[in-house]
């Protein structure tokens, strides 16, 4: 389904589609939604929607609450990424020199990914994936995604099984839901210096809170636990292995086609991210874990 029935008008609502899949699914099964062979998990601890295309984690609520993560209704079809979840910025972060020809974010996100391992209980589940596919690189990715109705987390690892050093960058490109864009402030960045992709390129020192007026997109030079404030929820945001937060949001003007007027201001992205400030140089052997993890704070 993807036309405005799909759409639900309440905020950190999740498409009635994809809603009414998680209601439907008692423990775990297997689903299609919008073309995606998804894993969805409704249990004692919570709800999560996985998407095999992308390795894409789509939805995430802990029992009882709101959904923490935002999804498009209207998503493009196959072979498009999904808009909305956590997509996988990988091997590539946007606009970032790359030692490899990559497209603009990478391939994962439009990658097919198999299930390896799903383990779990009452309390949680921890899930391990992995290309379905060949990955024409000398960096192998896979990811392990835990969840819990305490947090959420995932963890992007990159293997080099290659014969020389590469250099390359990533995000974990989250679409956290939130009550209204223009109400969210995200704690932790004061005082950070960041790169303004909306001013091209130009750099400055964060002043005080960030506080969402209008678009933006900026890479902040920070390692440190953030916390969203939309006034409603506060969500903290830990990650590992990244000294890069990407906030942004494209405002009205840079609305994306996949993203309905009426959903527009229902998510900021907050991205771990390692981007051109903080790329990772891996040699022949070696490994790198970047994780972000959701709790309330
Ligand atoms: O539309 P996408 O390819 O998913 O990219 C969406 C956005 O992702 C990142 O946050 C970048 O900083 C933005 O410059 C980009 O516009």
């Amino acid at each position: 389904m993807s036309d405005a029935s799909n759409s639900s008008t309440s905020a950190y609502a999740l498409p009635v589609s994809l809603q009414t899949l998680v209601d439907e699914t008692q423990g775990q099964r297997d689903a299609t939604w919008e073309g995606r062979q998804v894993l969805i998990l409704n249990q004692v601890w919570g709800s999560l929607v996985l998407s095999r295309e992308g390795g894409q984690v789509l939805h995430f609520a802990p029992q009882g609450q709101a959904p923490w993560l935002w999804m498009s209704s209207t998503p493009k079809p196959l072979p498009a990424a999904i808009r909305g979840g956590i997509p996988l910025c990988w091997p590539r972060f946007g606009d970032e020199a790359s030692d490899i020809d990559l497209p603009f974010h990478g391939i994962a996100r439009k990658m097919s990914w198999q299930i390896d391992a799903v383990d779990g209980d009452d309390e949680g589940v921890e899930i391990h994936i992995s290309p379905a596919e060949a990955v024409d690189l000398q960096l192998f990715p896979r990811c392990v995604i835990l969840a819990s109705a305490q947090r959420l987390r995932v963890e992007l690892i990159t293997e080099h099984r290659g014969t020389t050093p590469v250099r390359f960058t990533q995000a974990l490109h989250t679409y956290l839901a939130v009550q209204d864009t223009h109400s969210c402030r995200v704690e932790g960045l004061t005082g950070a210096r960041y790169i303004d992709k909306m001013k091209g390129g130009q750099e400055a020192d964060q002043v005080g809170e960030l506080v969402i007026r209008g678009p933006l997109d900026r890479i902040y030079h920070s390692s440190v636990p953030l916390v969203l404030n939309d006034g409603h929820r506060r969500l903290r945001i830990g990650k590992e292995g990244s000294d890069s937060s990407v906030v942004w949001h494209p405002g009205v003007e840079g609305r994306p086609a996949d993203v309905p007027e009426a959903e527009l201001n229902g998510y900021l992205c907050v991205e771990a991210a390692c981007t051109r400030l903080d790329p990772i140089w891996l040699p022949p052997g070696g490994q790198h874990l970047l994780a972000q993890e959701l709790s309330l704070a």
